[in-house]
């Protein structure tokens, strides 16, 4: 039928606008033109975001990290790898930073130290490091963070936590005023697997919202972190106010909790890296 019909392309001719604004409206084409749409713009904003953590990152390196910097805390996520390929720029190309020790909060940030070919350290040896440069969730207006969307936590803190000064590098969806406005997905807390059911109840009996066990997504049951142990996302209630370094302490004490999400007094400044190519800074 096709066939024959498009041998007789002058009975065709004079109807071909309609057939063409037929087929363009159909819902099938109409789908893909829409997916089309949708994936080149979560490419665009991709390539966004990643411009500002760029930015946020060197800026960090290049303003932090002097020769004076003998050891070096390296935080964990996706904005702290433009971190280390800035550091090893300074290192292999310019020729600088050669005494610079490197100590990871994660098997991801071990590495990223160990593929750049950074001198790698522990805090067994570099116990007192002098910058700690980490990515954050969300970031508020009293530079407290929410950290842990990636699963690491617990020696991103031990290791900020052995540092005279903690820098974040973020992009701009992570700047809000209030915790809660920008993340969604809930305060991470790492927990001892055993205490996980008791854990949850806790904290929602304390502090309302929901507390959920955080699943694996390619592999059956919960997510396992570096340290071998599971992690609640603590969803807490977005118009309760909140006195965080409360919060933090009491969620701290329940047996079980291993480590808290919550970074409280913890970070000295953070560089946002914004959508427009510029940068915001804020400081304690
Ligand atoms: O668990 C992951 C860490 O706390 C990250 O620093 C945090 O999730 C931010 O990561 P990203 O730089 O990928 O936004």
């Amino acid at each position: 039928m096709l066939k024959s019909l498009l041998l007789r392309r002058d009975l065709l001719q004079p109807h071909l606008p309609q057939l063409i604004g037929l087929c363009t409206r159909s819902p099938i084409h109409l789908k893909s033109t829409i997916s089309r749409r949708t994936f080149c713009s979560k490419m665009n904003d991709n390539i966004e975001l990643d411009a500002a953590k760029k930015l946020a990152a060197e800026t960090a390196v290049d303003q932090y990290v002097t020769e004076d910097t003998k050891v070096l805390g390296i935080g964990s996520g996706s904005t702290i790898v433009f971190v280390v390929q800035r550091l090893a720029e300074r290192v292999w190309k310019e020729g600088t930073l050669s005494e610079l020790i490197c100590v990871p909060s994660s098997f991801q940030a071990r590495q990223l130290i160990l593929d750049h070919n950074l001198t790698l350290g522990d805090l067994d040896r570099n116990y007192k490091i002098d910058v700690y440069i980490d990515g954050a969730d969300e970031v508020d207006s009293s530079l407290v963070l929410i950290k842990g969307g990636g699963g690491c936590l617990m020696q991103e803190k031990i290791v900020a936590s052995c540092a005279k000064t903690v820098v974040i590098v973020a992009d701009y969806t992570k700047r809000s005023l209030r915790l809660g406005e920008q993340w969604c997905k809930g305060i991470p807390i790492e927990v001892a697997p055993l205490a996980h059911v008791p854990v949850k109840h806790k904290i929602e009996e304390l502090f309302g919202g929901e507390a959920q066990l955080r699943i694996a997504l390619k592999k059956a049951g919960p997510i396992v972190t570096d340290n071998g142990n599971f992690l609640l996302d603590w969803r807490f209630v977005a118009k309760r106010e909140y006195d965080w370094n409360e919060v933090n302490k009491a969620i701290s004490l329940i047996p079980g909790v291993l480590e808290t999400g919550l970074f409280v007094n913890m970070a000295h400044k953070c560089y946002f890296g914004m959508a427009n190519g510029t940068l915001k800074v804020q400081s304690k």
